[in-house]
């Protein structure tokens, strides 16, 4: 059996927090679907894991599974299996024993041997049956953790970063081991990871996250291809999209320029319907976004049609074998996206993983683990708030053009902050640019070179990082 989960509206503050570490959240999950929960680090990812296992009490909002009212179902009446980043195995017992530990509750009196034999075949690890955790290697007890969580049949799987722990090559293997297996199983899963990577090649579904608010709940490929605002944009896809501040120029008597600074890109006329909406922002500050497949070094008269000319300086060239990544300086200036620049602390463990750790082994359903995640104090840093809008230049809310405010923001959509960075400052060193091109292409540093960027792939964000173009109505459907 497999179900359907819903999430209405919930919020979960934790005591002492000024603001919600959820804020209603509205999610359907069908029958079967692999949806993932993407976001960056403390955005809320595996309190909202944690309450659709009933390990955390839901503040306010409803969680249906099946369509029935289920917040104070008790974890165990859920039939939810957890796995874990830290495998979470009882270091005393073997792999065989592991996996075979949840049937004694499950199916207390029975014969449990024909089921651990018949999870070991699936996940292909039959011959490790008779070791011990100390006896594994990290991928092997990722097999075995997962073997616990199959062994029951559960109705739902709920992962929380169960491959953080494991090198990149093994990660890989066992990403394809886990889409292969979920979807054969046909059984319902929710994934948590701060990996897009992970997300893009695993989910159905992706619901990408930022200081507890649903930033956009899509398909990967709608994700990557029609981001909802900056912060989705920019979290999603490697390398990271060029985001660059400018501004609409687009006089009385016609044309139509994004400025950078010091350079401009032409708009070709006619304009396109999604060029023309850009006319109200005239003077207005905005985000544009080129993705690095969307420009290529060219000469001007390589120009095919939709192509408009910009020029750049070579700061790097970093070759990978199957591409180059040609890094330039086009002198405009980048725009930040602040919880994405901050780079995870090494030393500190993900709020999750420490909140495991505490917990210790188990089925990670239990009252144990609800009591350690509970032992977790408001230690971690102060989280900012909703988004208030641009941090540049003191620019302020469309106000100065006789245009008023924009209202706070509609439940669950957060604007996303987004700040500046001045131009020659000592980021723009490593360029604001990056250009994918074959591996072969022959620029040195310091070669000035002709650019040739695809309006087609153009975003442009508003100044509250809200996607503009293509217009959110216009954009034609993916699927
Ligand atoms: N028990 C708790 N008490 C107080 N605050 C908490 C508690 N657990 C989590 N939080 C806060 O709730 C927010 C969301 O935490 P959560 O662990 O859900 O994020 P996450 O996206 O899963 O992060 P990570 O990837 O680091 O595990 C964070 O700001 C965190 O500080």
């Amino acid at each position: 059996m497999t179900r359907a989960i819903t999430l209405h509206e919930v919020s979960k503050y934790y005591p002492k927090q000024p603001s919600p570490a959820v804020d209603r959240f509205s999610l359907d999950i069908a029958p079967g679907e692999f949806l993932v929960l993407l976001g960056p680090s403390g955005c809320g990812k595996s309190t909202v894991l944690r309450m659709i296992a009933g390990l955390e009490d839901i503040t306010t909002g409803e969680l249906l599974l099946d369509g029935e009212y289920s917040n104070d179902l008790a974890p165990g009446d859920r039939r939810m299996a957890m796995v874990f980043q830290n495998f979470a195995l009882y270091p005393s017992m073997t792999s065989r024993e592991n996996i075979g530990f949840p049937l004694r509750f499950e199916m207390p009196g029975e014969e449990h041997g024909p089921r651990v034999d018949e999870t070991a075949r699936i996940l292909g690890i039959e011959e490790i049956l008779d070791r011990y955790p100390g006896q594994l290697s990290g991928g092997e007890r990722q097999r075995v953790a997962m073997g616990r969580a199959i062994s029951r049949h559960p109705s739902v799987f709920l992962m929380d970063e169960p491959l953080s722990n494991l090198d990149a090559k093994l990660r890989a293997h066992l990403r394809a081991e886990i889409a292969r297996l979920t979807h054969g199983m046909g059984v319902t899963t929710v994934y948590v990871t701060h990996d897009q990577a992970e997300a893009m090649s695993l989910g159905d579904r992706v619901a990408i996250m930022r200081s507890g608010v649903l930033q956009q709940l899509s398909t990967p490929r709608e994700a990557y291809h029609l981001p909802e605002n900056v912060f989705v944009a920019a979290f999603v896809g490697t390398p990271r999209i060029n985001l660059l501040q400018a501004t609409v120029l687009a006089p009385l008597g016609g044309g139509m320029w994004i400025d950078f600074g010091r350079q401009r890109l032409g708009m070709p006329e006619p304009l396109s319907l999604d060029h023309q909406m850009l006319r109200i922002q005239q003077g207005r500050r905005i985000i544009v976004g080129i993705r690095s497949e969307a420009v290529r070094i060219a000469q001007p008269s390589q120009a095919h049609a939709g192509e408009v000319v910009l020029s750049g300086i070579v700061e790097h060239v970093e070759y990978q074998g199957h591409e180059s990544l040609v890094h330039l300086n086009t002198g405009s200036r980048p725009a930040v996206v602040p919880e994405l620049e901050a780079p995870r602390p090494a030393q500190q463990q993900s709020r999750s993983a420490a909140r495991r750790s505490a917990g210790g082994a188990g089925t990670g359903l239990g009252k144990l683990a609800q009591k350690a995640a509970r032992r977790i104090q408001a230690s971690v840093p102060a989280r900012e708030g909703g988004g208030t809008g641009v941090k540049e230049n003191g620019s302020s809310n469309g106000s100065a053009n006789g245009v008023p405010p924009r209202p706070t923001h509609a439940p669950g959509r957060a604007p996303v902050t987004v700040m500046d960075r001045p131009a020659g400052g000592p980021e723009t060193q490593t360029g604001d640019l990056v250009v994918r091109t074959g591996p072969d292409i022959r620029v040195r540093r310091g070669d000035r070179v002709p650019l040739l960027v695809d309006l087609a792939h153009l975003y442009v964000f508003d100044h509250e990082g809200r996607r503009i173009c293509p217009a959110p109505q216009q954009a034609p459907r993916l699927e």
